[in-house]
């Protein structure tokens, strides 16, 4: 009724309607307690005879509206459930708020448990605390009964009897336990869903609809904050673990976790400290260290494994704090104060009583990786594990160089989830197969890697593996192909950027990510479609030998691939390792601070680099590998030429002179049928930062193409071949040893291959063969001589298909007549992957 018209009432029709309202109350009242006898037999005896019927469980379907039964239900003796009257407040309203969910759902799921919390509990505190809880619920369901969520609340007030309580909870799990039931058998879907959003940079929010439990873990954090703008809770970093534990144990809630920790293994994250409770505390320090007061300001940097430094402006109060300090140290050079890590709460305390000082703490990300170093009990850093490799191919194993095993120890105590950034040609794919193979029970694997590498990978899975059926490895072509049909299943950026919507993104616990920096930049299709691969995969393996190219930015995306917990939003990384700058258009990153604490922090945690000057002596002078190319794509007619040559060259020969001209002419089809996947191999070389490289060819047609393309793309190059003059060979050399960009050598296998230094390389890529193994040999040492200082590595393109299939073989059993006779000292099948692709398709 509106004010106007209950102003139109004499006060006798106002007493009459009143009248009749509470009769028919009355009348209602009664019914309602015979059908609750009805359905759940008679009350426990427990109830307060003063509480009418309608104000206990059942009620909550009755659609009551009166403002009577309010003045009852509240003129009840209050109550005082342990502490609930104190939480009535902001946050009770708050509980309410947020209500938005189809409570039935909520209350079966929640009823049933809560009760059955009840039933266990025998302290007072306990039961109140549950009763929270159960009368929040109470209310929800009256709500949903009546079809009116505010009247509901009113009815109900906000002090309700325990026994009162009980008997709602009794009753509201009599009327779900039939829906229930049909339930038992199944695990319970989720019924209440919701997801973590970041809030501020320190705090993150969480969008959900109403849930009890939910809000009693939300009250239990301690930074928690009720934003009655949002009507949402938000909470600061530190309490997400806690809380994402604290949800997962609710049976019907689920939370999508914040952006960038999906993947973050909750207990992992803090139960690597010895005391999780210490670097909870250390946490804290992250949070509030803000003094808007502040004149002098200040940061802290990780300078070594065990110390850090704080760089702040002279003050004397903080100079005082400094000298207190055990662990001080004054570096004259730097003019700065570094201290050991055991010492950092305690100064960073003191210098938080300091109010016109401010210093920003250590970022998260190096208070979690180096926990262990900040508690005085502990005087260093765990030492790596040798993983125990039983269950991997013992072929494989052996095979291992000493720095190789290093590796995968380090993969292993890093819980699959690395960045192995290791130097060009050090064997990051036998290390990456190897670490993939311990966790076999996981597979089945994805590869992603350029295209113009997929078949490489599977003919090193073949040759490393051997105890994989061999049809088991999925290269996947085309975007018709299966995704997952393989145990090991590999795709290119491309293709998976093409077909990641067919993929959900659990199929792959475990993910090998070839050339990871093709993944530097956020905005690219091809990171898109990996990273939420990545965010979900349990295992995750980055391969690069040149992760970051020109700036720590690029690096981001490949640190959130594999410690999503470190720094979940760029801006945070950008700040403080990008020297991030606000101009009036927006942010720039490109620049970089702090490099050596992201040294530290990638090493400890995240990265294992080597360089070839590091591990030389285990290394073989020339480190060879068949790199398995493919024809697809190329042009109709060349694909006809090739079938035809492929053809000709099965059928039986009458002699060897007519084998030789059939060859020759399926050399040349080859040639043309391989452009393509040179060039893209070529090119795919240099954005992987490969600056200076041979590329040995035959045909014009393949030199041709691969200089226009790299002068098109505005790459230098040199190109030398049998029009190349003596004089001018000699300064191209010089301009190749002495170039300090990149710069590619085009060379002819024949008009190159003796006379010229190219030392300054130490990578040749033979896109052709050639039958006389005594020039290939010949043309590969134009950078394995005096004046080279690294291991050379070498890489034989070969199609499957092609007279390649022919020209291998013949090289290699030439090669071993040399070797017996003592004529060669390099046998081009030892260490070449060659024993996998003798096969002709
Ligand atoms: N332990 C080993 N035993 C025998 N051969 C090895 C071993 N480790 C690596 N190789 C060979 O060395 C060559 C280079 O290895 P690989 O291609 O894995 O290096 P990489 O680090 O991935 O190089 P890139 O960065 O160029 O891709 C390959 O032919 C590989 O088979």
């Amino acid at each position: 009724m509106t004010p106007a018209m209950s102003d139109c009432l004499t006060d006798e029709q106002q007493r009459r309607i009143e009248e009749n309202r509470q009769r028919a109350l009355a009348r209602r009242a009664e019914r309602l307690a015979q059908s609750q006898q009805k359905h759940y037999g008679p009350p426990t005896g427990q109830s307060d005879p003063c509480v009418p019927a309608q104000s206990k469980g059942p009620a909550i379907g009755s659609g009551a509206n009166p403002p009577k039964l309010l003045k009852q239900t509240a003129s009840l003796p209050q109550t005082n459930v342990g502490g609930h009257s104190a939480l009535q407040g902001t946050e009770e309203k708050a509980s309410r708020e947020t209500l938005q969910a189809p409570w039935a759902s909520q209350i079966k799921g929640n009823g049933i448990s809560k009760l059955n919390a009840l039933n266990k509990m025998d302290s007072k505190e306990e039961s109140s605390t549950a009763l929270n809880s159960i009368e929040t619920k109470t209310e929800m369901a009256a709500q949903e009964a009546a079809g009116s969520g505010t009247q509901a609340t009113k009815f109900y007030g906000t002090g309700v009897k325990l026994k009162e309580i009980v008997l709602s909870s009794e009753q509201i799990s009599a009327t779900i336990k039939d829906n229930a039931s049909t339930m038992a058998t199944k695990k319970p879907a989720c019924l209440v869903k919701g997801k973590c959003v970041a809030h501020t940079s320190e705090r993150f929010r969480v969008e959900v609809s109403y849930n009890a439990d939910l809000i009693m873990v939300f009250k239990s954090m301690s930074s928690r904050n009720y934003d009655p703008a949002t009507k949402m809770w938000n909470f600061n970093l530190e309490d997400y673990t806690n809380l994402m534990e604290e949800v997962n144990k609710l049976p019907f809630v689920a939370l999508t976790p914040l952006e960038g920790m999906e993947n973050v293994d909750v207990k992992a994250a803090v139960g690597k400290s010895r005391d999780a409770a210490a670097l909870g505390a250390l946490l804290k320090l992250c949070s509030n260290w803000q003094k808007p007061g502040a004149t002098t300001r200040g940061h802290c940097v990780l300078v070594s494994r065990t110390r850090f430094e704080v760089e702040v402006g002279y003050q004397v109060d903080v100079i005082a704090a400094f000298k207190q300090i055990r662990s001080k140290s004054y570096d004259m050079k730097t003019r700065k104060w570094n201290f050991l890590l055991e010492d950092y709460k305690e100064l960073m305390e003191t210098l938080s009583r300091i109010p016109a000082v401010e210093v920003e703490p250590l970022p998260r990300a190096v208070l979690q990786t180096f926990s262990p170093q900040f508690e005085r009990s502990v005087s260093s850093l765990p030492e790596i594990p040798e993983a125990d490799l039983s269950s991997v191919d013992s072929s494989l194993t052996r095979s291992l160089m000493p720095f190789q095993r290093e590796g995968v120890n380090f993969a292993i105590s890093r819980e699959g989830r690395l960045l192995l950034a290791d130097d060009m040609g050090l064997g990051k794919t036998v290390q990456a197969i190897c670490i993939a193979a311990y966790y076999k029970k996981e597979w089945p694997l994805l590869i992603v890697a350029p295209s113009s590498v997929r078949f490489t990978w599977a003919e090193a899975f073949r040759r490393w593996l051997p105890s994989v059926n061999a049809d088991r490895i999925n290269v996947i072509v085309k975007g018709k192909d299966s995704l997952s049909s393989g145990l090991i299943n590999i795709i290119s950026y491309d293709l998976l950027s093409k077909m990641d919507k067919q993929l959900p993104a659990t199929s792959f616990r475990i993910l090998i990510i070839d050339e990871s920096h093709f993944l530097k930049n956020m905005k690219t299709a091809r990171c898109k479609a990996a990273l939420p691969l990545l965010k979900v995969a349990k295992r995750v393996i980055l391969l690069s030998g040149t992760p970051a190219m020109s700036r720590p930015a690029e690096l981001y995306t490949q640190i959130l691939a594999v410690r999503p917990s470190f720094f979940p939003r760029f801006h945070e990384f950008g700040a403080r390792y990008c020297d991030a700058k606000q101009l009036p258009w927006g942010w720039d990153y490109s620049g970089s601070s702090n490099l050596g604490e992201l040294r530290l922090l990638l090493e400890e945690s995240v990265m294992l680099r080597r360089l070839k000057s590091d591990v030389l002596s285990q290394l073989p002078a020339k480190q060879r590998k068949v790199v398995t190319v493919t024809t697809d794509g190329i042009a109709a007619r060349a694909k006809a030429a090739l079938a035809a040559a492929a053809k000709e060259m099965a059928k039986g020969h009458r002699n060897k002179q007519q084998e030789k001209e059939a060859l020759l002419i399926f050399y040349n089809r080859t040639a043309e049928a391989k452009i393509r996947a040179i060039v893209e191999y070529v090119i795919d070389l240099l954005e992987s930062g490969r600056e200076k490289f041979l590329v040995f060819a035959h045909h014009k047609l393949v030199l041709d193409s691969l200089t226009k393309e790299l002068g098109d793309k505005g790459i230098s190059y040199i190109r030398i071949d049998g029009s190349t003059s003596s004089a001018d060979r000699q300064s191209l050399c010089q301009h190749f040893q002495y170039s300090t960009k990149s710069c590619v050598a085009v060379l002819s296998i024949t008009a190159a291959n003796m006379g010229l230094t190219l030392s300054s390389a130490d990578l040749v890529v033979f896109a052709e063969l050639f039958w006389n193994p005594g020039v290939l040999i010949q043309a590969e040492d134009r950078v394995h001589r005096i004046g080279q200082t690294s291991s050379v590595n070498i890489h034989y393109l070969v199609a499957k298909g092609t007279a390649d299939d022919y020209l291998w073989p013949m090289i290699q059993g030439k090669m071993n007549v040399l070797e017996q006779a003592g004529l060669s000292e390099a046998n081009l099948s030892e260490n070449a992957e060659s024993a996998s692709f003798c096969c002709k398709v």
